[in-house]
């Protein structure tokens, strides 16, 4: 009982799917029902006019022939073969507009998991458990909605059409019935039994699955190209995937294994049955309870009996298939963001007046017990420079993180001009900022919008991207490229070009400089410059970024001397704060690291001095 259940309870799923499928494509699948219908009712008049045929050709076998018997036998023949011509072209028609709807169908399912995608909250995106989603719901496969369609409606056309042929076999003789059945049924759990195992088996893989891709991935993209063969890991990699392939294959053939051994002993016992019927009906007609167009008539429909109690089965589990994968792209659709808009948002004020205030800040990320971040207590003023400094791993991209609202505190609040920051329009508090982060993207675009990506609502071509360029000091390296600001950042297609980190670093500065926020986010913006280009950046900073406010993470403490304020992050918590002689004078972890890091340089010159 409990495995029925087991087996029947999700069939709610496929209630979801058919408005689905009419937000999708009313017109296609408003066609594809009508030519169902059309299908349906010529496969019926196919059946009837065949009964008909045999009814007139067994009369005329116990009469003397008359001429109009067989004019009307040529005329049944004639109308079946309309009806079957007729019923073959709404068939293809159908399958036509299925096609169709299918492709729209399979659109519209690509635009909802990019939409979810793209909206999910960066807490999701850092956890295994997003990617099993995903991998769930792109496994379950775009084209499932409209494959569910063809099959309740193949299902409905059967169901109809092997009606229709079970009122003929009883017509003939009802003790038929029963071995049909038999033949049916019986297959029908066992799909339906060994459906579900595949599913739960497919379930429970997906972190072998993605375990597999990511070490395919690690062995044929370029990122890793060097380090694989320096580092000779290659056949280590291999045989890593191999073994996991191995497992995933054998896991599988140990389910079809068993699922071919019971279909072949079903299908077995199915046949038996139909020919079971068969010789039923032949001694039946040779006792004189049938006649001999009845037994005809069973053989005319004994085959067409067979293929679609077969398709029954294969419909009916494969209904329930759709259902079950269904239900996980369902699972990656129903995923709501909890950093959503406020039901009131209040509207940011630009430029900010008072600033951003963490006060009392603490932050544990999701999933995680410890605190990456304890009562921060923190002020950007407008038009202040602030830097953050720290140990890796000290919370200084983690506050960022919390300050662009992509996670919220787990205590404490932030505001924007004395407001909570979770009351203003994510959307417009969000577009108060212009970061640039560590791990920052390459786009495989033009530099160009390598650029206007800072500000997509800029137009393309915008003068502004120059300007931007101009301010990163990215503008000399692109007037020398091959097509200049046009030219295709990437190996991946034709015409591209691969730039140097440094270059690449300077292209995301500029996109970062693009927009005309309130406060310009840099973490680590330097870190692959050389030191000429970072000097003249840092040179007339506040210039460059036109007197806005900035935070400024930087390991490099003579980047971080020209900062209006400075805090000191260690394990999460707030050290010192105060300006870069405060902070010299006060003699603690900042002025310590400063004379760690001068003396090294010192050191360095009157080596070179001396030599
Ligand atoms: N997505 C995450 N989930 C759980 N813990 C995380 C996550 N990201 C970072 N951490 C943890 O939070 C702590 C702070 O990390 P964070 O990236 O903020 O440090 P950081 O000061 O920017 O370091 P670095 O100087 O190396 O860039 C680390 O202990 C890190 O392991």
């Amino acid at each position: 009982m409990l495995k029925m259940q087991r087996i029947f309870h999700p069939l709610r799923t496929l209630r979801r799917i058919f408005p689905l499928l009419w937000a999708s494509s009313r017109k296609w699948t408003l066609l594809s029902t009508i030519l169902l219908v059309l299908e349906i009712g010529f496969g019926l008049a196919v059946l009837y006019l065949l009964k008909q045929m045999v009814d007139v050709v067994t009369e005329l076998l116990g009469e003397e022939a008359a001429s109009q018997d067989f004019v009307s036998v040529i005329g049944y023949v004639a109308l079946t073969g309309a009806a079957t011509l007729a019923f073959m072209t709404s068939r293809a028609l159908a399958n036509l507009a299925r096609e169709a709807q299918s492709l729209l169908v399979a659109d519209h399912i690509d635009r909802q998991i990019h939409e979810r995608a793209v909206r999910a909250d960066l807490a999701f995106y850092e956890s295994p458990r997003y990617f099993d989603t995903l991998e769930r719901a792109r496994e379950a496969g775009n084209q499932r909605p409209a494959q569910v369609v063809v099959n309740v409606m193949m299902l409905i056309k059967n169901c109809v059409m092997l009606t229709a042929i079970v009122v003929l076999i009883l017509s003939i003789n009802w003790l038929v019935l029963p071995v049909l059945m038999i033949a049916i049924v019986p297959a029908l759990l066992v799909r339906l039994h060994f459906t579900r195992q595949l599913y739960d088996w497919q379930r429970h893989r997906t972190q072998m699955e993605r375990r597999a891709s990511y070490l395919d991935w690690l062995m044929t993209s370029d990122l890793h190209a060097k380090e694989l063969r320096l580092l000779q890991l290659g056949d280590f990699l291999r045989e890593q995937y191999s073994e996991l392939r191995g497992r995933i294959r054998r896991e599988r053939m140990h389910i079809t294994q068993r699922r071919t051994r019971v279909e072949v002993l079903v299908g077995s016992v199915a046949t038996i049955a139909f020919f079971g019927a068969l010789a039923f009906l032949a001694w039946q007609t040779a006792e004189g309870h049938n006649s001999i167009g009845d037994l005809v008539l069973f053989l005319l429909i004994f085959q067409r009996a067979q293929t679609m109690g077969q398709e029954l089965v294969q419909q009916l589990s494969k209904l329930y298939e759709d259902h079950l994968y269904m239900g996980l792209l369902f699972e990656f659709m129903d995923i709501r963001p909890e950093i959503a808009e406020p039901v009131n948002p209040v509207t940011v004020s630009e430029p900010p007046q008072e600033g951003i205030h963490f006060e009392q800040v603490s932050f544990c990320y999701p999933g995680t017990k410890a605190p990456v971040l304890s009562q921060i207590d923190l002020t950007i003023r407008p038009g202040q420079i602030v830097a953050l400094v720290g140990a890796n791993g000290s919370g200084k991209t983690s506050l960022i993180k919390l300050l662009c609202r992509l996670y919220d505190p787990t205590a404490g609040r932030i505001t924007l001009d004395g407001v909570d920051i979770r009351d203003y329009s994510l959307e417009d508090y969000r577009r108060l900022f212009s970061v640039i982060f560590q791990d920052y993207s390459h786009y495989a675009a033009s530099v160009s919008e390598n650029i206007r990506f800072g500000d997509i609502l800029q137009p393309v071509g915008t003068p502004s991207i120059k300007t931007a360029a101009i301010k990163a000091g990215a503008d000399p390296f692109i007037e020398g490229l091959s097509a200049g600001y046009d030219t295709l950042l990437t190996r991946m297609f034709d015409d591209g070009q691969e730039i140097s980190l440094g270059q690449w670093q300077k292209v995301a500065l500029a996109r970062a400089f693009m927009r005309q926020s309130s406060v310009i986010i840099l973490d680590e913006p330097t870190s692959a410059l050389d030191p000429g280009a970072e000097f003249e950046l840092f040179e007339n900073f506040r210039e460059r970024i036109n007197h806005r406010a900035a935070l400024v993470i930087s390991h490099r403490l003579s980047t971080v001397r020209m900062a209006d304020y400075i805090y000191v992050l260690d394990q999460g918590m707030i050290r010192e704060s105060g300006s870069h002689d405060e902070l010299i004078r006060h003699g603690g972890i900042y002025c310590r690291l400063f004379t760690q890091q001068a003396h090294h340089y010192r050191e360095v010159r009157d080596r070179e001095v001396r030599a």
